[in-house]
């Protein structure tokens, strides 16, 4: 047995009280109801013992997987460029060479037979979860880097198709695939995004290092608000799963009473979301080119990563029965196992239904007040994103990193294509 096997689910070391707290709470919470236990599962499988996450990162891995993070750190500033080329034949040179220089990177550092028996051993022991959230963050951020070559990224890129990936990468991968049941070649929100923040609060990769310091601004609060938002409403979660308890205790009281602090708690939450999608912390010249191209993939019809892939909203649409339903595929290419399981739990529920049933006109009311909260949500967010998504960059077809390659005739058109996808889910939310 290896040193650093533990139980899956111990909290890891030097984690903020704010985020042990609400998670300890919920793992402690005496009410016994299958909701509860998809939501604990959700913070011990899905997170490590935390929710958001808590990942680690090098130290804590077994020795053969520790040179990736070497690698990482190798290159990391050399992935963004000041003045991006807009000739596709520089481009094609600058891309092939990083590609280059990873894959010899990889090959000189990694002993690919240690690494594989190694995952084996470790997904059989059932390895500490934050370690593996770490790892699965690393790789994400060193397959968007081969998969880019340059960032601001740009059409040549773009216009690939397919893109053969380096044994050194795919290996490791497909056991991250297994071990958090998702089926993407990228990376996702969890992978990116929330285990990408450490402890004292700062990002463990970043794909900025060595720009200026409005790029590494932007960069960092793009992961901190995403990440702070499921800080923020994870008291929600444990609200939402003692109503549906309290719904199958008949105590229609105490199940108002839970939605009506869960209402208040989404209300701050929302206000720090627009507080926080701001010019000050997060730059509308910056944003686009530096931080959402390279969480694009745009590779065999599968995106990167969206917004729509964060906990939060996927939550609410949820447990307020505001469907459609994604396809099954399709959530689980990016959303790992832990947390599809919390949302079926959640729409298998179907709250608004059973309130209706029984003519609960109190909880009713609370449920519609939070479909009103969404609603207000969705119009700020589609409101927000216009002066991100309406930058010419010259260098790149229109994309969003969650629909992929658009290449829309002008920014123009393109706000128009993505005021359109939003006003879809907009009208939806009733
Ligand atoms: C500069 C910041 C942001 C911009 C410019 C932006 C823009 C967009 C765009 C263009 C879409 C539709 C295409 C796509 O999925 O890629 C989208 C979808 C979405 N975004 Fe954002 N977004 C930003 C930040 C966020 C954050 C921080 C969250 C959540 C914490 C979020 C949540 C969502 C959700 C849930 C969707 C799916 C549509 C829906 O459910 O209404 N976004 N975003």
């Amino acid at each position: 047995m290896l040193s650093w096997i533990f139980s899956p689910w111990s909290p890891p070391p030097a984690v903020l009280p704010s985020i042990v707290e609400p998670s300890t709470q919920i793992l402690h919470d005496p009410l016994e109801h299958h909701a509860l236990e998809c939501l604990r599962d959700l913070i011990r499988l899905g997170g490590g013992g935390t929710w958001p996450p808590t990942a680690t990162f090098d130290d804590s891995w077994p020795l053969p997987a520790r040179a990736y993070h070497s690698v990482f750190r190798t290159l990391e500033t050399s992935l963004p460029v000041e003045e991006p080329s807009l000739d596709h034949a520089r481009n094609r040179v600058i891309i092939d060479s990083f590609r280059e220089r990873m894959r010899s990177a990889l090959v000189r550092s990694i002993n690919l037979q240690e690494v594989e028996e190694t995952l084996e051993e470790w997904q059989s022991s059932g390895g500490v979860q934050s370690a593996w959230l770490g790892f699965f963050t690393c790789l994400s951020f060193l397959r968007h880097a081969y998969r880019w070559g340059v960032t601001p990224i740009v059409s040549e890129a773009q216009s690939e198709s397919s893109v053969e990936f380096p044994r050194e990468l795919d290996l490791p991968w497909s056991a991250l695939q297994r071990h958090f049941g998702i089926s993407s070649p990228s990376g996702c929100m969890t992978s990116i995004c929330y285990s990408n923040i450490v402890a004292d609060d700062h990002l463990q990769y970043s794909v900025t290092a060595g720009m200026s310091e409005l790029h590494n601004l932007t960069e960092f609060w793009n992961t901190k608000l995403v990440t702070d938002m499921e800080i923020k409403v994870l008291p929600v979660y444990h609200l939402f799963a003692q109503t549906i308890a309290f719904m199958d205790m008949h105590d229609a009281v105490a199940a108002k009473d839970a939605l009506k602090s869960a209402n208040d708690i989404l209300r701050a939450a929302l206000k720090y979301f627009f507080n926080t999608m701001v010019e000050s912390k997060m730059s509308h010249t910056v944003w686009m080119a530096y931080v959402q191209g390279f969480q694009g993939w745009a590779l065999e019809g599968i995106d990167g990563i969206s917004g729509g892939q964060s906990l939060v909203f996927r939550t609410l649409d949820s447990f307020l029965g505001i469907r459609p339903w994604p396809m099954q595929e399709k959530e689980k290419l990016h959303i790992p196992e832990a947390q599809r399981n919390w949302l079926n739990c959640l729409r298998d529920y179907d709250i608004r239904a059973v309130a209706k049933e029984r003519d609960y006109g109190e909880v009713t009311a609370e449920l519609e007040s939070l479909v009103k909260q969404l609603r207000l949500w969705r119009m700020g967010h589609m409101r927000r994103m216009q002066p991100y998504e309406s930058v010419h960059r010259p260098e790149r077809k229109t994309m969003t990193a969650g629909i992929s390659v658009v290449d829309a005739p002008d920014e123009v058109q393109m706000i128009e294509h993505l005021k359109k996808e939003l006003g879809q889910r907009l009208a939806q939310t009733v």
